[in-house]
């Protein structure tokens, strides 16, 4: 079961103890050894009321681990108590927050999470009501208001000119903290008051410490400061056994308030008892020294996977045509065939940086704004309309999911919809009867094939005559557009294709045999690549190179980047292959 890991492998899975960093490069086998680990020590655990706490930053990830302690290393899953397996927002929403978050916020009862990934919050009766922004503002470790949503989100300045805080943001503050009084708290505030409980309420951090006494924490690069205080407060009140494996040089969730920085400080900090992993198991020797030259590696990862570390094909850098994207994508998929690589989802991938690139790949007019029909206190509509588009398009549980809390939203008049307010409806109605009635009202929305105004327009008189007193609403000069034009998304027109198409984002942590990768002259909405290029910037500063980094870093033998033209061609080989002038083309 272990014997395939390498010497610096079996140092992290049964060696360590005490504060440890792993840093590692890409596919070293990160999330491999962390199972590992997590394998042996519940083999050899013998302590009833205290476990193990493993923790990774998203489902998709801890899932894996989870995939891999079964198949690998032969662990019964789901993990069992006193372990616990799973991300660190439901940790800390577990053992900290939820149970203790009344104390810090003031409310009488246990808090209610809203907001993404909980429900939409739509909350606020008109444009520009405070209420509104609910979910779009939180703080950060130094207490100081953040937003948490694009700049372009917020319909008023943040900033004074002077660099201060605006008036609208004291507002905002005012506006928080009265719905913490009432209970109400977003994922970024329950991770901001997990803090101030465990400062307030030492008991609290050493029941915790008690109660798990090892941390493991993979993709740790994508620790946040709040996080990070979180994981301090933990450390300062007794914690003894802490593993933190990552690779700074893919940490691209700064959205999310990632800072790679923290790892990189926890590195140096326990140096003396920390591991570095260099030898790549993915990918060729000749993607290996291709992507070194973007990384923060001081020499080229090794290449030890025998069955493609000698593959002679050359990463390529090509030129694209924005109006012919399907054209490169044909070149990249006739490549694969002649090099006998087959031509399906686990094998190759086109990938992109940004979510509107897709519209570019299809060809379809991404100017349309999803929220632009929906009207403030009516949003409940656009839940009824997507949820019946995921639902005819064979969703059938995310479909239902959001109907569910569409329906309830409609019928209280509340805002939101939590899982809470579920439970409670179906033990007051029973749960056949609530189930029944939730799949009539569905049945009774048409089918998304017609326009948004005449699917509405069914939709309601379908209800009354039905007798169920809900309304759907919209601006009716939007009314003309298709469920296509308002929800069809990147996931759900990439399942129809052979190959995986998506963000680099959607691709991380995996790995394929071919990946063409398109980037723009631009690096999301900031500056160009080619600026970072000349500039020679740092991958350790730049989340956009790194991004770059992730999506090259995927394939195990034949790799494409695309490019918008000559000029971006150069830069990109002057970076990558170290040559001014290249000449290479499909
Ligand atoms: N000791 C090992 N024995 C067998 N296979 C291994 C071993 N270590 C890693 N692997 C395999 O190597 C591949 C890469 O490992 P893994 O995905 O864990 O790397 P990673 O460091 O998490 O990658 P990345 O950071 O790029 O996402 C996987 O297919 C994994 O199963």
């Amino acid at each position: 079961m272990f014997s395939s890991l390498s010497s610096e492998q079996r140092e992290i899975v049964f060696e360590k103890i005490g504060r440890s960093v792993v840093r590692a490069c890409p596919g070293s086998g990160k999330t491999y050894s962390l199972a590992a680990r997590l394998a042996y020590r519940i083999s050899k655990w013998d302590r009833k009321c205290q476990g193990i706490a493993a923790i990774s930053f998203t489902n998709v990830a801890w899932k894996e681990i989870e995939k891999q302690l079964n198949e690998k290393f032969e662990i019964r899953i789901p993990v069992q108590y006193p372990h616990f397996l799973g991300t660190i927002d439901s940790f800390v929403n577990k053992f900290i927050f939820l149970p203790y978050g009344h104390l810090i916020m003031g409310c009488s009862r246990r808090p209610i999470l809203v907001g993404e990934p909980h429900g939409t919050w739509a909350g606020g009766k008109y444009e520009r009501d405070y209420n509104r922004y609910f979910d779009a503002v939180s703080f950060n470790a130094e207490d100081i208001a953040i937003r948490t949503k694009s700049p372009t989100q917020y319909h008023f300045k943040w900033f004074n000119k002077d660099g201060s805080e605006s008036g609208h943001v004291k507002h905002l503050k005012d506006m928080k903290y009265a719905f913490w009084k009432q209970g109400f708290a977003t994922q970024s505030d329950a991770n901001y008051i997990s803090t101030k409980i465990l400062e307030s309420y030492p008991a609290v951090a050493k029941s915790i410490v008690q109660r798990f006494p090892e941390l493991m924490i993979d993709e740790a690069q994508d620790t946040s400061d709040v996080q990070m205080k979180i994981i301090d407060c933990l450390l300062n009140h007794g914690l003894e056994h802490i593993l933190m494996i990552g690779d700074p040089d893919q940490a691209i969730y700064e959205w999310n308030d990632a800072k790679p920085e923290l790892f990189i400080e926890k590195y140096a900090l326990w140096k003396e008892n920390s591991v570095v992993l260099n030898e790549n198991r993915r990918s060729s020797r000749n993607i290996c020294n291709f992507t070194y030259r973007l990384s923060s590696l001081d020499s080229p990862s090794v290449a030890v996977n025998e069955n493609v570390k000698e593959c002679q094909l050359q990463p390529t850098i090509v030129t694209y045509n924005a109006d012919n994207l399907q054209h490169t994508i044909d070149d990249f998929l006739r490549l694969c065939i002649q090099h006998q690589i087959d031509i399906n989802r686990e094998k190759i991938a086109v990938l992109y940086r940004s979510k509107g690139f897709y519209n570019q790949i299809i060809g379809i007019d991404g100017a349309i704004k999803q929220e632009d029909p929906w009207l403030p206190g009516k949003m409940f509509t656009r839940e009824f309309a997507k949820g019946k588009y995921l639902y005819d398009r064979k969703h059938f549980k995310d479909g239902y999911k959001m109907i569910e809390r569409a329906i309830h939203k409609a019928l209280s008049g509340n805002n939101y919809c939590s899982e809470n307010d579920i439970a409670d409806r179906i033990s007051e109605e029973g749960f056949l009867k609530y189930r029944k009635r939730i799949l009539d009202i569905l049945q009774l929305l048409p089918k998304t094939n017609a326009d948004l105004m005449s699917w509405i327009n069914q939709a309601n008189q379908n209800f009354k005559i039905n007798g169920i007193k809900i309304k759907l609403e919209v601006d009716s000069s939007f009314g003309g557009l298709t469920f296509e034009q308002l929800f069809e998304t990147a996931e759900l027109y990439a399942e129809h294709l052979e190959y995986r198409l998506g963000t680099v984002h959607t691709a991380k942590g995996e790995t394929f045999d071919a990946v063409l990768l398109f980037l723009k002259k631009k690096a999301g909405q900031k500056s160009y690549y080619s600026t970072y290029i000349k500039n020679n910037t740092s991958i350790t500063i730049c989340e956009e190179l790194r991004i770059v980094y992730v999506g090259i870093t995927r394939p195990r033998k034949l790799l494409v980047l695309a490019v918008p033209d000559e000029t971006d061609k150069k830069a990109w080989e002057k970076k990558l292959i170290g040559i001014d002038q290249g000449e290479s083309s499909l």
